[in-house]
């Protein structure tokens, strides 16, 4: 077929009269050359049209659908090869020297090249496979493409599931009139698109609340991203929230990073632990919400986004503004939608629905069986203070559990796990022969490991009861660092 060559050098003074032809000829022997050794060839037109291609090429078209070559030939290339990028080639005068292109007609190892007439114009494209997967010098390299691709793939589903909200307003269980009302006020927020603070102790549910209302508003399909502000050491912040620009930094970050307003663009972004914002970001924060723009870290490009915030936090947020601990414009900002989530020492009334509830999420969880509780347990549970909230109350349920076989819990099941539980039933007498100092009693026969989980388990149940769920205060109580505490609050379910 006709071959116009690309190059066009200035002739040299030392170089032969026919260079042209020289060029034309090279390129026509090459062009000839490739089209029979690769495994197949083609040529597309600037409207991305496929207008010729090599015996070799053929051979793919059953694999990719086509009885006929007049099938193929003359469609554009993007609607009959899945996965190309030889329209973007085109479009972008850039080639792809080499890649693994991936369709139904199996794995190949392709080449593409922007075509040019004399003046540099982009006039085609030529798309060359070098190789396919039949081809056993590839089966490692495309076996190892294919293995890392299903990796790929799971962790994108994987990561598009945890992006989905994981409770709706009815999985706020409880019909008492503080529930209630918190229940309307989550369903009124959710058809707005302000931001919503959500306010109250540890426990309570505010977490549960974000992804119900993100669940019961417009933006329910997009993503819902969290972050616990508390929990990453001030230092990182930044880069987590807005996003690190390539370049700004060496290491891991060089390429760049989205950060979490980018991820959830569209979506929610759910700032748990506002109240541990440290001044200096505050700022930057308050321009997101007010303006839907940013820079990332090192960069000075504005991103645009629309992202809807939800706060939380366990502070009073409003004695720090008047402590100066929090800027005033940005905690007005945030409470446009205040919602105040109630303790569960103000709706005891609720206590056996969530006790159900929750009896029957540890059984399906653990694989243990459903326990029902007695009447005096009810009664028990709900003369409780709860520090801890609903958190707290799962955890003492989980914990009767696992002590004990029996199916129905009573009062005496709570012995030890709350302050003013009655003592188990009485363990059989020892005999009075034994020497005391040899009969160590059954709680220190355990792993040493588990002894001391039970120890640290208590000691930040009880540093988080006397600071009302303060993490700070706890954290500064206990001498760790926030971040620590939140792994250990995450790891005994406090
Ligand atoms: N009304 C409720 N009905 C059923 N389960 C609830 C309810 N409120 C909270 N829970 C459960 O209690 C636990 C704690 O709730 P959540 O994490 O939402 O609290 P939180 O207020 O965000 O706590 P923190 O301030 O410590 O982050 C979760 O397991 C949640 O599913």
């Amino acid at each position: 077929m006709p071959f116009a060559p690309v190059l066009r050098p200035a002739p040299a003074p030392s170089l032969p009269a026919d260079l042209d032809d020289v060029l034309r000829l090279a390129a026509q022997s090459m062009f000839d050359h490739l089209a029979e050794a690769s495994q197949g060839m083609m040529l597309l037109d600037r409207e991305h049209r496929i207008v010729w291609i090599s015996d070799g090429y053929k051979r793919f078209l059953p694999a990719l659908g086509f009885d006929q070559e007049t099938e193929f030939v003359g469609h554009r290339v993007e609607e009959v090869v899945p996965n190309t990028l030889l329209a973007q080639v085109i479009d972008s005068g850039r080639p792809i020297l080499v890649d693994l292109l991936t369709n139904k007609a199996g794995t190949f190892v392709v080449s593409r090249l922007p075509l040019r007439d004399p003046h540099g114009e982009v006039i085609g494209a030529i798309g060359l496979v070098l190789a396919d997967h039949t081809e056993s010098s590839l089966q490692p390299l495309v076996q190892k493409f294919a293995h890392l691709q299903q990796q790929l793939d799971d962790a994108r589903r994987q990561l598009s599931e945890q992006r989905r909200p994981k409770y709706q307003i009815t999985s706020f269980v409880g019909t008492s009139a503080a529930a209630m009302e918190v229940k309307r006020q989550a369903r009124r927020v959710a058809t707005r698109d302000a931001t919503v603070l959500l306010l109250g102790e540890t426990g309570t549910g505010k977490e549960l609340l974000a992804h119900a209302i993100h669940a019961a508003s417009p933006r329910a399909a997009k993503p819902l991203v969290g972050i616990n502000i508390a929990a990453i050491p001030d230092t990182l912040l930044e880069a987590e929230l807005f996003g690190v620009a390539p370049g700004a930094f060496t290491g891991a970050d060089r390429k760049g990073r989205d950060g979490k307003f980018a991820i959830a663009d569209g979506g929610t972004l759910f700032l748990d632990e506002i109240g541990d914002m440290p001044l200096a970001l505050q700022s930057k924060l308050l321009r997101v919400l007010q303006e839907q723009e940013f820079e990332p870290l090192g960069s000075n490009k504005v991103h645009r986004i629309d992202v809807r915030v939800i706060a939380a936090t366990s502070r009073d947020l409003s004695a720090m503004v008047a402590a100066g601990e929090f800027r005033a414009d940005l905690y007005y900002r945030l409470a446009v939608l205040p919602i105040r989530v109630p303790p569960l020492r103000e709706r005891r009334d609720d206590i056996e629905a969530l006790v159900e509830s929750l009896s029957e999420d540890i059984a399906r969880r653990s694989g243990m069986p459903l326990r029902m509780l007695e009447p005096d347990a009810i009664e028990l549970l709900s003369r409780q203070a709860w520090p801890g909230n609903i958190r707290e109350l799962r955890n003492a349920l989980e914990q009767a559990s696992m002590m004990s076989d029996d199916l129905h819990l009573g009062a005496r099941h709570f012995a030890g796990l709350l302050p003013d539980a009655p003592a188990m039933a009485a363990a059989p007498a020892k005999p009075s022969s034994a020497p005391d100092a040899a009969v160590a009693p059954a709680d220190v026969l355990r792993p040493l490991s588990e002894q001391i989980a039970d120890v640290e388990r208590r000691a930040i149940a009880a540093a988080l009861a006397h600071t009302q769920g303060n993490k700070v205060a706890t954290a500064k109580l206990l001498r760790m660092s926030r971040a620590a505490l939140y792994e250990k609050i995450a790891l005994y379910g406090l």
